[in-house]
């Protein structure tokens, strides 16, 4: 590798790491206080958990060497309030460190998704859907655990250690030195553990990306998968992405392993030692037996919490990925955002069209040539305007554009007679009703999915959309408007999840009504039938149609015949039949087709 390259890695690890710490200061900031009540519970934990042994080897001591019963009576009670408040530490400190740890996993999973609200479609395609649901769920998950073990486990860990060895030092000087020199290789052997698993946790947690997206992508497209008899492929595919994980996985696993067998042959090593010098030390009368029992349990504590703290330490650079990962999300900025102060949208006169294509060029971040050209045209109130073109030609982009779900290239969009980029989004998407070509209806009631579109709509008026939209079917579901949807609509057929889009957009009074191409699944008779229906419900407002076929649009106050990007066309049906070479060729080859207007 490059120097300089390896020093653009470096910096990149710097500011990933400094994001991660100013996320996690975020997060802890608002449970300042309970951070500091869980430390004081952990210390009353510790100091139990060091003062037993402490008392315990007084007790010994005074029992061998003295008959005195008040003085062992007081040894007995000073362990018995340590065992207190050893144990009222313990509890909690765990209850405590369990709330601290779900508030920061639960602001963490907010933030993210919060953040994901605000960002668009090019956004999402760059940070991945799949990667998106993991940040949110798995990675927030993760924080949560290692933010609880890193309490529990690892806090206490250079507490005890400290402590232990100052004690031990305090009964003889060589058994100071004993219980040093085992916490030094106890040291040695978590450095090696973490060393060797930290890089394996961090793959892993992209596996589960990676599994992640490829379940959902099998998931949502099995119908296809079925279709094509391609099973055995996608089973191929899956297999191999959960055995890379189960490699890595199992590879931890024997890491942890390893360092737990010999962790536990280290305690019995240690065990054996501390009696066997003890007992030497004894002998030449460096201190007293009971001592030996306090040694013991000293050393058992600092290898106990060292092979405990080994745990914590190995999540922690998951966790700290798990935060890079989310912080990358918190510092995406939007490509479309409102300015700082966006402007009021005012009310206009009725001449002003309500929308306004204005020499309008857009082009995708990653596309090499403009998407839309140049385009001007106006969307007027009581007119409805339709656009039509070939397949890819930018029809659908019109209506993105229109919701400012993509900001103009060149040129401008105007709604009501404001530059849609100085007015807020959410004000002026209050002000337009839209049906997008994939009817996506969410899980819940017929009822909940149409008051999306207008949250006070009452029943009557719920009805009413779905008559307009001829909706008659919904009349014949057991639950009428109560009836149950399933995610996505998929209990509905397409040309009912169309109607009832339809009728969500109808619910909503708007200034401006976009539909895409959201007549095609419907039979001729029934297209017919709403359009007339829409255009007496809609008089007042400004309507855009977007479809493919002649029929649909041949009514249209103007129409425009998009090609390329391009707008090749601009009028009512019968002048473009007669100036349009593109939308006479459009109509002839539909004509041709046998289709026919009611
Ligand atoms: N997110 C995107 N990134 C890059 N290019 C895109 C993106 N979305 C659409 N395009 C391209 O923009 C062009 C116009 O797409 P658009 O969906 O507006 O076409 P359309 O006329 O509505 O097509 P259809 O009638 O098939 O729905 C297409 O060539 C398409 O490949």
């Amino acid at each position: 590798m490059s120097k300089d390259a390896s020093g653009e890695k470096g910096v990149e690890k710097d500011y990933s790491r400094s994001a991660s710490f100013r996320l996690l200061l975020r997060l802890v900031t608002p449970y300042r206080a309970l951070a500091v009540f869980t430390v004081l519970a952990l210390l009353c934990d510790i100091t139990g958990m060091l003062y037993i042994p402490t008392e315990l080897s007084a007790l010994i001591n005074t029992a061998v060497s003295s008959t005195d019963a008040s003085g062992m009576l007081a040894h007995g009670i000073s362990m018995l309030v340590a065992a207190i408040v050893g144990s009222g530490g313990c509890i909690v400190s765990y209850w405590l460190a369990s709330r601290l740890a779900a508030r920061v996993g639960r602001d963490m999973r907010v933030a993210v998704y919060e953040k994901s609200l605000e960002l668009g479609g090019y956004d999402f395609d760059q940070l991945g859907t799949g990667s998106m649901i993991t940040r949110t769920l798995s990675d927030a998950n993760v924080v949560q655990q290692t933010f609880l073990m890193t309490f529990i486990m690892l806090a206490p860990v250079p507490v005890i250690c400290v402590v232990a060895i100052v004690l031990a030092f305090g009964i003889d000087y060589v058994m100071g030195w004993l219980l040093l020199a085992i916490t030094l290789v106890m040291g040695v052997v978590m450095v090696i553990a973490v060393k060797v698993s930290a890089p394996i946790f961090l793959v892993l947690q992209g596996f589960i990306d990676n599994m992640n997206t490829r379940l959902r992508e099998t998931i949502t497209g099995i119908r296809v998968i079925r279709a094509f008899g391609r099973e055995d492929a996608e089973r191929r595919n899956l297999d191999a992405t959960f055995e890379d994980y189960a490699r890595n996985a199992i590879h931890v696993n024997l890491v942890f392993a390893t360092a737990d067998c010999m962790t536990f042959f280290l305690m019995n090593v240690v065990e054996v030692l501390v009696v066997w010098l003890g007992a030497d030390r004894v002998g030449v009368h460096a201190m007293q037996i009971g001592s030996i029992s306090a040694l013991v349990e000293y050393a058992m504590l600092i290898m106990f919490f060292m092979m405990m703290g080994q745990f914590a330490i190995l999540q922690l650079p998951r966790a700290m990925a798990c935060l890079t990962r989310a912080s990358e999300v918190l510092a995406v900025e939007p490509r479309v955002r409102d300015q700082k102060a966006p402007a009021e949208l005012a009310a206009a006169e009725p001449s002003v069209p309500v929308a306004r294509f204005d020499h309008v060029s857009f082009r995708f971040a990653d596309a090499d040539e403009d998407t839309l050209r140049n385009l001007s045209f106006s969307l007027r109130r009581g007119e409805v305007t339709a656009v039509i073109g070939s397949t890819g030609s930018g029809k659908s982009t019109i209506a993105k554009m229109l919701l400012r779900f993509h900001d103009v290239t060149a040129g401008r969009i105007e709604f009501l007679g404001q530059d849609v980029r100085n007015v807020g989004q959410h004000e002026f998407r209050d002000h337009i009703a839209y049906v997008p070509q994939k009817a996506w209806l969410f899980s819940g009631t017929i009822a909940q999915n149409l008051r999306d579109g207008n949250p006070d709509a009452t029943d009557e008026e719920l009805w009413h959309a779905v008559d307009v939209a001829q909706g008659a079917f919904v009349h014949e579901l057991a639950g009428g408007l109560d009836a149950r949807v399933s995610q996505g609509g998929s209990n509905f057929s397409g040309g009912q999840r169309q109607r009832l889009a339809i009728a969500r957009a109808l619910a909503r009074k708007a200034d401006l009504y976009v539909f895409d191409d959201s007549f095609s699944a419907l039979d001729y008779k029934t297209d017919a039938r709403l359009r007339h229906a829409i255009r007496a419900e809609l008089a007042d407002a400004a309507v855009l149609i977007i479809a493919q076929r002649v029929s649909t649009i041949r009514d249209a106050a103007q129409i425009v015949v998009l090609r390329d990007g391009e707008v090749v066309g601009l009028g009512t049906h019968d002048e473009l039949l007669a100036t349009c070479p593109t939308y006479l060729a459009i109509a002839r080859s539909q004509e041709r087709g046998g289709e026919e207007d009611e």
